[in-house]
């Protein structure tokens, strides 16, 4: 008897209620041809040639030829019943074709785009490492070779809520994990669908959030900016793509090693926006031209790193959706102290830029290349392994700098600062003569008191040894 596999594209959670094919394309795809495969559709088997752009197969057969558009459309590895060679199924609103050959290529190209079900017979679910407002995140094992990944599992009811927003934010995020391929930023491996679940498998990052590592650690002034190199060059990536985060906080910033800050990555991508060339979002700003929105969401993002940035070098939290907005309002009193953090010139000189009144003229249309292009970042970076982090800490903690914000003896050679200061060649900034900041004093939303408050709880939240003590017992005599 002839065996049925069954099809659950039809009552799919993804299923948009699109054909499998179309026949002709709208614009422009780059092709790469994956070979001769034999198609069976509608009872009938004939050999077609496949290629394959990011969201499209093109099927050439012996007279025409059709695309089936991949995002979203169901897919199964099957068996031929007679031949039992290899090949996959693919499905949409309940019509399908079958697709037999050399599928391991081509199935590495279409996995991060088609839905798969059978999620359970692949991996093993470790421990919950999270948890979202519609979503648990979990350990996840291949059960094959036991490599390890992150399994966010959407519960399907919980997304169709709140007028599908949470569906929105979903398939958002997809859209955009499929699109980008940047080592800062998460990588999405697979999609899998149940009767009541969405799995999105991406890669695990062991390393935890970036805050935990850097109130636990010391870094130097050389790791953290290498670390900002990464944080805008990622955010660089994304903003030529006309992707922005517009979600950039402490929270979804992690590291795959916890003492390795080149290892971060950024994560959560449901509240970001794609800009095409006309206005897509109706969110905010809706009565501004595309130019506005753009330059809007541009400096959303920069500030939310820069804010992450600030918190490292000040040794402070903010409440950054509260400090972006006070800075998108060019409320440059809401940080008051940079004149007072006695930083490396041209890392003072970065903070000025985006924190003070000097940097008010250049914020409207600075850029992440800009930014990337300052004096901070063509100070010779040295990385240094990573585990040896805490050595390191051991070793230069006796010969202590007075204030930490003075490059260390070894450090001078390297900065060569004289020659720095002489050749900075950062944008004109003009001094604001009237100067606003009173020493001793904080405008930050937050009192100091609050924030150091704040922080050790959420150490002891984390279980989290406050860094100090950590120091003390890695120089304690008995370790
Ligand atoms: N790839 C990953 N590796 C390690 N931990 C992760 C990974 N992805 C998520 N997490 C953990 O799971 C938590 C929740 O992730 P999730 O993406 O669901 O959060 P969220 O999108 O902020 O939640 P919400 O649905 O409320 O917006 C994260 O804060 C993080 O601690």
């Amino acid at each position: 008897m002839k065996k049925i596999i069954p099809d659950y594209s039809k009552s799919s959670f993804f299923n948009d209620g699109s054909s499998l094919f179309c026949n002709t394309l709208t614009r422009h795809f780059d092709f790469t041809e994956y070979g001769i495969f034999q198609m069976k559709h509608l009872n009938k088997q004939s050999p077609v040639t496949i290629f394959i752009s990011d969201q499209v197969i093109k099927i050439v057969e012996e007279k025409c030829e059709k695309y089936i558009f991949i995002e979203n459309a169901c897919i199964k590895k099957i068996l031929h019943p007679k031949t039992q060679q290899l090949g996959f199924r693919l499905s949409k609103n309940g019509q399908y074709a079958e697709f037999y050959g050399e599928y391991i290529e081509i199935w590495s190209s279409l996995k991060r785009y088609v839905i798969q079900a059978d999620f359970l017979l692949k991996y093993k679910l470790g421990q919950k490492i999270g948890e979202g407002y519609s979503s648990s995140v979990y350990k996840a094992y291949n059960i094959l070779n036991g490599e390890k990944f992150a399994v966010k599992i959407v519960d399907k009811y919980m997304l169709s809520r709140n007028d599908n927003l949470e569906k929105q934010y979903l398939l958002n995020e997809l859209n955009i994990l499929r699109q980008i391929n940047h080592i800062n930023l998460l990588k999405l491996e697979e999609i899998y669908e149940s009767e009541e679940n969405v799995y999105i498998v991406t890669e695990l990052l062991e390393g935890g959030n970036l805050k935990n590592s850097i109130f636990r650690f010391r870094f130097s002034e050389e790791e953290t900016i290498i670390l900002m190199q990464q944080l805008y060059r990622s955010l660089n990536y994304l903003h030529q793509m006309k992707i922005f985060h517009l979600n950039i906080k402490f929270d979804n910033i992690f590291l795959r090693d916890q003492q390795d800050l080149t290892s971060v990555c950024i994560i959560n991508f449901g509240k970001a926006e794609i800009l095409k060339s006309s206005i897509t979002s109706s969110k905010i700003l809706n009565h501004h031209n595309s130019n506005q929105l753009l330059s809007f969401y541009r400096k959303k993002d920069i500030y939310g790193i820069s804010i992450i940035i600030l918190s490292i070098f000040g040794k402070k939290l903010y409440q950054e959706s509260q400090m972006v907005d006070e800075l998108l309002m060019k409320n440059y009193d809401c940080v008051s102290y940079i004149e007072y953090m006695n930083l490396l010139p041209p890392l003072q000189q970065f903070f000025e830029i985006l924190f003070t009144e000097k940097g008010r003229s250049l914020i409207d249309t600075l850029t992440c290349q800009d930014i990337l292009n300052l004096e901070v970042f063509k100070i010779k970076l040295e990385r240094r392994q990573s585990k040896n982090v805490q050595v390191l800490q051991i070793q230069t903690f006796d010969q202590k700098r007075q204030s930490r914000f003075l490059p260390r003896p070894s450090q001078k050679g390297h900065l060569q600062l004289s020659q720095l200061q002489k050749n900075q060649k950062l944008p004109n900034i003009n001094d604001s003569s009237d100067n606003k900041i009173k020493q001793n004093q904080s405008y930050s939303p937050q009192t100091e008191n609050y924030l150091s408050h704040r922080l050790i709880n959420e150490c002891k939240i984390n279980n989290y040894t406050p860094r100090q003590s950590i120091l003390r017992k890695l120089l304690s005599p008995n370790v």
